[in-house]
């Protein structure tokens, strides 16, 4: 049996520069990956099969899933036996459904013995059909993004970050923000320095960028406003801001005990929540 993890992906900045004809936003984020994630494993079998179990799974169907998209378009004459379990939540701004089939890629190439998922353009394009965050999260690396999501510029020299995930249990409709924010023509994010003292510099950094969707998706759902209150009220909380397209939103801390008791003080508010302390680029 093979094991590959789907983690979390955070949109720590969302800027949207532009729209193309066939309506797509042009993004530029900086993107990282948190230590908490979906598990997904991998047998040999002659025909395809997906069983979706965990935290998580219950809302979501094993039809359309985006893990038999990814078999597909990798070779869809091959068969294999394959398990997620699922931790993220679905519709949430973190990519659950992009991670696992970015994994799903990852983990079939290992078990049908195909090449590594290379770095160009072609294999960004392709997959970006399954869904336009599935590049970035193939490579699952602290990543400028832009383009639809096809563009990718690794960086090696960020900080990495505590952090606290949080969502409120709404599911948001990525397409219905993306409809819903007015300006599509924003400035790109500000020049990214090619070297940060510490971690303060580097949120100082991002406090002076934004996420583009934030307040569209708060006027669809009020409670992503609730979710940064009680984000920025949490102890130590150094920035609060929505990853994608919502509804989940972070919380950075100066380090993992801030963290994890900003993630106890949070979910003993809001015990409906789901609540989750990581790192983040680690
Ligand atoms: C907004 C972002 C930011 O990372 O994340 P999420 O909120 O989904 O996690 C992504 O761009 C989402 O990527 P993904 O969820 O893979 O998008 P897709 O399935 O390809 O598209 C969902 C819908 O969003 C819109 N869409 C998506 C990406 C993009 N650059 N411009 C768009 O307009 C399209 O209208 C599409 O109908
Ligand atoms: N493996 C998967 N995990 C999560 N969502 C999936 C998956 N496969 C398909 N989907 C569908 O993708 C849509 C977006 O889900 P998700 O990727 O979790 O959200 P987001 O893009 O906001 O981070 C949902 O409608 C969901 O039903």
């Amino acid at each position: 049996m093979l094991e590959e993890f789907a983690r979390a992906k955070v949109n720590l900045t969302l800027h949207i520069t532009g729209q193309r004809e066939n309506g797509y936003h042009m993004l530029d984020s900086l993107v990282m990956f948190a230590s908490t994630g979906d598990i997904l494993s991998f047998d040999h079998a002659t025909d395809l099969s997906l069983r979706i179990d965990g935290p998580e799974a219950r809302a979501l169907p094993v039809e359309n899933n985006s893990i038999l998209s990814a078999a597909h378009n990798l070779d869809s004459t091959k068969g294999a036996s394959i398990r997620l379990t699922k931790h993220l939540p679905v519709s949430s701004g973190i990519g659950g459904g992009s991670a696992d089939a970015a994994a799903a890629y990852r983990g079939l190439s290992k078990l049908w013995n195909l090449p590594e998922p290379p770095l160009s353009q072609d294999f960004c394009a392709r997959i970006s059909r399954i869904g336009a965050d599935v590049p970035v999260c193939v490579f699952s690396r602290t990543t400028r993004m832009s383009g639809i999501g096809e563009r990718l510029e690794f960086l090696t020299h960020l900080p990495m970050l505590h952090a606290v995930l949080v969502n409120p249990r709404v599911a948001v409709s990525t397409q219905a923000v993306f409809k819903t924010v007015t300006n599509k023509s924003n400035p790109a994010m500000g020049e990214l320095p090619s070297f940060f003292s510490g971690q303060a510099s580097f949120i100082s950094w991002l406090s002076q960028n934004r996420n583009d969707m934030q307040s569209a998706a708060m006027s669809l759902e009020p409670a992503i406003s609730d979710t940064l209150n009680a984000i920025s009220s949490s102890h130590a909380c150094q920035l609060a801001r929505m990853s994608g397209s919502g509804a989940t939103c972070f919380g950075i801390y100066p380090d993992a005990g801030a963290a994890e008791n900003a993630a106890s003080q949070i979910s003993g508010k809001h015990s409906d929540w789901w609540v989750q302390s990581c790192t983040l680029g680690a």
